[in-house]
């Protein structure tokens, strides 16, 4: 995925990000930091075909990203910072339904599902209401519904700030599953340890982005 002098914002405001030139490559995993408001989110929903550029482009293997519709269709995956899970489904459900969503089977989404809330440590969880999960274990649930859809694009939006310390290393550890398999993964992260994990690191501060290790 290629951003070429991105400018974003929203509405007529002021910009929240000017002039970002950054690639994120297949088999890496890219840390977007930077305090409070500096535009994480802002980043990645626009990696996310969420939040068309002001100008300049975002590509995917050369060929504009296009909005969210087409963005799904590539295989970019987000898991975004408030989960967006649906309360009043059970854990399975929420990764199953957007396995078919994306045009899985109801028996590759069976085994899928099963597979990715394992993989968080929620298997004994698979039949719990969302609603009825701590914090931390919906936003587990969250990362199994993003690992679920094996994206070709991953974009992980803070998914460790609710997680203790054996949970957060687990899930830094399969994000960097998700690159070994060929998938390109960023996260947003203001966690310094999370970020040290990562191949690289962009910094946003200001408006720009800078690379804090290239
Ligand atoms: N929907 C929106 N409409 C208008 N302004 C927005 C919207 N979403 C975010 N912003 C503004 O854009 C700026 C960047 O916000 P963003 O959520 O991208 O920051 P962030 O780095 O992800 O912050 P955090 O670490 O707190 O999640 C902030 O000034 C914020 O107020």
């Amino acid at each position: 995925m290629e951003l070429k002098s991105v400018d974003l914002g929203y509405a007529s405001g002021e910009p929240v990000l000017r002039g970002v030139t950054v690639t994120a490559r297949p088999g890496e995993v890219l840390a977007v930091t930077g305090t409070s408001g500096a535009g994480k989110t802002t980043l990645l929903n626009a990696m996310a075909g969420l939040l068309p550029p002001r100008s300049g482009t975002v590509t995917v293997d050369g060929s504009p990203l296009g909005g969210r519709d087409a963005a799904v269709g590539r295989g970019v995956v987000l898991i975004p910072q408030e989960n967006g899970l649906a309360a009043i489904l059970t854990a399975a459900e929420n990764v199953s339904v957007a396995v078919i969503a994306t045009g899985g089977s109801p028996a590759d989404a069976r085994r899928r599902t099963a597979d990715a809330l394992a993989a968080v440590g929620l298997a004994g969880q698979a039949n719990q209401l969302i609603e009825e999960l701590s914090g931390g274990q919906q936003q587990r649930a969250a990362i199994a519904r993003g690992l679920a859809l094996q994206g070709v694009v991953v974009l992980a939006d803070e998914v460790t700030s609710e997680l203790d310390a054996a949970n957060r290393q687990k899930v830094l550890e399969l994000l960097r599953a998700e690159a070994d398999r060929g998938a390109t993964v960023v996260l947003a992260t203001h966690d310094p340890e999370a970020a040290a994990s990562c191949d690289r690191e962009l910094h946003l501060a200001d408006g720009v982005a800078g690379w804090a290790r290239p």
